[in-house]
C-alpha cells in the first residue's frame, strides 16, 4: 500500500481528488455493490484519509450508507447482497478469509442516526463492549468508562449518575454515550451514520464539535444529508450520485469550485 495519497486520483466514474500528501486508512478499489442484483454501487474507486474527516454527501438512495456499511462488514449477513472489488484497511483486505470480523468491527465502529443505548445502566453501556473483551477488574473499568466519556464529552454531565440508566438522558447525551460505548474499546475508524439528524441543533452543535476534536486520533466517516455539516466538519467530501461517486476533493474545494456540473447542482440546491 502506497503512504501518501497522490495529488489527484481519478476513478472509472470520473471522481477526482486534488488531496494533498496524506495517508490512507481505507482503500477502495473498484467496488460494486447489489441488492438482490440491483445495482447500489458503481465501480467506486477512493481512499479514506487517516485522521481526517471524510464525509459522504448525495441525494437520497445514492448509495451513502450502503458505503459506510461495507467498511465493517455489516452487509455480510444479507444473502441479497453480492459485492465485487477490494476493500482495505491500513493495508489488508477487509474481506480476506483470515479476518476476524468481531476485530474488524471493533476496529471499525459504527454509529447510527437514532441513539442506540442499551437498557442499562450509563456505565454499564460504556463497559459493555470492554467486559466483552475479558477486562473485569473494577479499577481498570472505572478509569476507561471515564476516559471514553469524557471523549465524548459527556463525563461532566454524568458523573454524578453513571448507575441511572441510560435511557434517561436525553437524545444529545444518548448518542454522546454511545460513540463513548464505541471508543471505549478504542476503534481506529469511526464511522458516523447521520448522527445527529435526529437532535436538536444544540446536541448537533456538541455532535459536531466532538467529531473535529476526535480527529486527532481517529479517523472518521461521515454520511450525511446536511451539507452544512459536511462543510463545518469535514476536511474531504465525496459526492455520489446513483451509486457512482462523481467527484471527491477537499471540502472546501468541493463546496467552493466544484469541477462538475453535476455536483455543482447538487451542492446549490438546482437538484435534490
Ligand atoms: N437492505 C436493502 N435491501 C435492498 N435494497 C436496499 C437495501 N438498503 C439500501 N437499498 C437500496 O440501495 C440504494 C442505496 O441505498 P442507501 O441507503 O445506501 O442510500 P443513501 O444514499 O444512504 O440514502 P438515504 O440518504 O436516503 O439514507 C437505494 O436504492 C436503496 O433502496
Amino acid at each position: 500500500m502506497s503512504a501518501t495519497l497522490p495529488s489527484r486520483v481519478t476513478s472509472a466514474s470520473a471522481a477526482v481528488t486534488d488531496f494533498a500528501s496524506t495517508a490512507s486508512c481505507f482503500e477502495i478499489e473498484g467496488l460494486c455493490l447489489a441488492y438482490d442484483g440491483k445495482q447500489a454501487l458503481r465501480n467506486l474507486t477512493l481512499r479514506i484519509p487517516r485522521q481526517r474527516v471524510t464525509a459522504f454527501i448525495g441525494p437520497s438512495g445514492c448509495g451513502k450508507s450502503t458505503l459506510l456499511r461495507v467498511l465493517n462488514r455489516l452487509h455480510d449477513l444479507n444473502e441479497d447482497v453480492s459485492r465485487q472489488g477490494r476493500v482495505s484497511l491500513e493495508g489488508q483486505d477487509i474481506h480476506a478469509p483470515q479476518v476476524d470480523v468481531a476485530e474488524l468491527r471493533r476496529r471499525v465502529g459504527m454509529v447510527f442516526q437514532t441513539p442506540n443505548p442499551f437498557p442499562m445502566s450509563i456505565y454499564d453501556n460504556v463497559a459493555f463492549g470492554v467486559r466483552l473483551q475479558g477486562i473485569k477488574r473494577k479499577r481498570v473499568l472505572d478509569e476507561i468508562v471515564e476516559w471514553a466519556l469524557d471523549s465524548a464529552a459527556l463525563w461532566d454531565e454524568v458523573k454524578d449518575r453513571l448507575h441511572g440508566s441510560a435511557w434517561a438522558l436525553s437524545g444529545g447525551q444518548q448518542q454522546r454515550l454511545v460513540i463513548a460505548r464505541t471508543l471505549a474499546v478504542q476503534p481506529d475508524v469511526l464511522l458516523l451514520d447521520e448522527p445527529a439528524s435526529a437532535l436538536d441543533p444544540i446536541s448537533t452543535l456538541k455532535i459536531e464539535e466532538l467529531i473535529r476534536s476526535l480527529k486527532s486520533r481517529l479517523t472518521l466517516v461521515l454520511v450525511t444529508h446536511n451539507m452544512q455539516q459536511a462543510a463545518r466538519v469535514s476536511d474531504y467530501t465525496a459526492f455520489l450520485q446513483d451509486g457512482e461517486l462523481v467527484e471527491y476533493a477537499a471540502t472546501d474545494n468541493l463546496f467552493t469550485n466544484p469541477r462538475l456540473r453535476r455536483t455543482e447542482n447538487y451542492i446549490t440546491g438546482r437538484m435534490s
